[in-house]
């Protein structure tokens, strides 16, 4: 197949930062119609007025359609919370675990303290999105979505049981049969397809290949792979997370894969590899709308098959941003509109 035509894809987990950060990625994402941005600026965005104020900077920075969402804190306001969803400022609630991921400081310690406002979401039908690993210093750090499904999961499920979840960046085989077997929405990312933990640490330590949840074996990533191209649970979120190149080469490197500008490329690769190529569509433009009970994009884009690409390595200047390159050839890209 030498090109594509799927309806225009969405992108269910992003980053977009704030200040001159996001005046550089916003437009990087031109090729996806709308995207859930998450709210974990410093310091986050957790009320409905600082989600409108953060919607109007993106959509004056050159994202138009943003979906935006409310960082639960432990002293979240529920109806606030309600508010925001009825006004449509917001599509869902994002739950980090205190101290899982880039600036979750103010995330949720004790859960019994959020049951209030997981109460009022499923009341009112407030989709819940969770960063689904464990933070306890015990658990090595390639379980800890495995063990987030026991330990946290499982529970809020049973207090909740109808509200909507879907489980981010998911990137283990368990979690995969977790969303399965339960009916839950999930995103996978293109390094969580496309890489496992060698390609990171196996002959020189890569930062840019560094996120959470962390990269696993290789049996993991193709249990992504299958679910990615048979599954109607998994959609397309990116979780592309830049930061500063001074941040991801250093000492301590900042977690979070910077992929928006060539992400879709990056899939395609992977669902040609597959054989999966009439899945695609599915995956990047229709389980997402679906599971959010949105329609799909009316409009189309065209995706070509060529030469392998030489991805840009940095995008920006002040800020500049190294993005996520797999290190092997990636053969497609989106045709720009003339
Ligand atoms: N995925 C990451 O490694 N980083 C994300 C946070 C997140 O999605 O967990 C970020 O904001 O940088
Ligand atoms: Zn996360
Ligand atoms: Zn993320």
């Amino acid at each position: 197949m030498e090109s594509l035509t799927i309806r225009r894809p969405d992108d269910w987990h992003l980053h977009l930062r704030d200040g001159v950060m996001l005046d550089v990625v916003a437009p990087l994402s031109r090729h996806f119609g709308r995207a859930i941005v998450m709210p974990n600026l410093v310091p986050p965005v957790v009320t409905k007025a600082q989600a409108e104020a953060y919607r109007d900077r993106i959509r004056s920075a050159g994202f138009a359609r943003p979906l935006m969402t409310l960082y639960l804190t432990e002293t979240t306001d529920p109806q606030d919370v309600v508010a925001a969803h009825r006004d449509g400022v917001i599509t869902a609630v994002k739950l980090y675990p205190a101290g899982a991921t880039t600036n979750s400081a103010s995330g949720v310690r004790d859960f019994e303290a959020v049951r209030p406002v997981l109460a009022a979401m499923e009341e009112y039908g407030v989709p819940l999105c969770l960063h689904g690993e464990v933070t306890a210093a015990e658990i090595d750090i390639f379980d800890r979505e495995a063990a987030f499904l026991d330990q946290r999961l499982d529970p809020l499920r049973r207090a909740h049981p109808a509200l909507k979840l879907t489980l981010e960046h998911v990137t283990t085989e368990e979690a995969v049969a977790y969303v399965c077997e339960n009916g839950l929405g999930a995103t996978i990312t293109p390094q969580h397809l496309m890489s496992d933990r060698n390609d990171m640490l196996a002959g020189g330590m890569r930062p840019h290949f560094y996120c959470l949840p962390i990269l696993k074996r290789r049996k993991h990533r193709e249990a992504l792979r299958r679910a990615a191209t048979t599954r109607s649970e998994f959609f397309l979120g990116t979780d592309s997370a830049p930061h500063p190149q001074h941040a991801k080469e250093a000492c301590v490197c900042a977690a979070g894969c910077f992929t928006a500008p060539h992400a879709l490329a990056l899939y395609a690769t992977v669902f040609e590899e597959e054989g999966a190529l009439d899945a695609f569509e599915a995956f990047a433009s229709l389980n997402g709308p679906r599971h959010y009970g949105l329609p799909p994009n009316d409009d189309t884009i065209t995706l070509v098959r060529d030469e392998a690409l030489s991805l840009p390595d940095r995008h920006g200047d002040d800020p500049r941003v190294v993005p996520f390159d797999p290190g092997r050839p990636i053969h497609w890209h989106v045709q720009e509109q003339t």
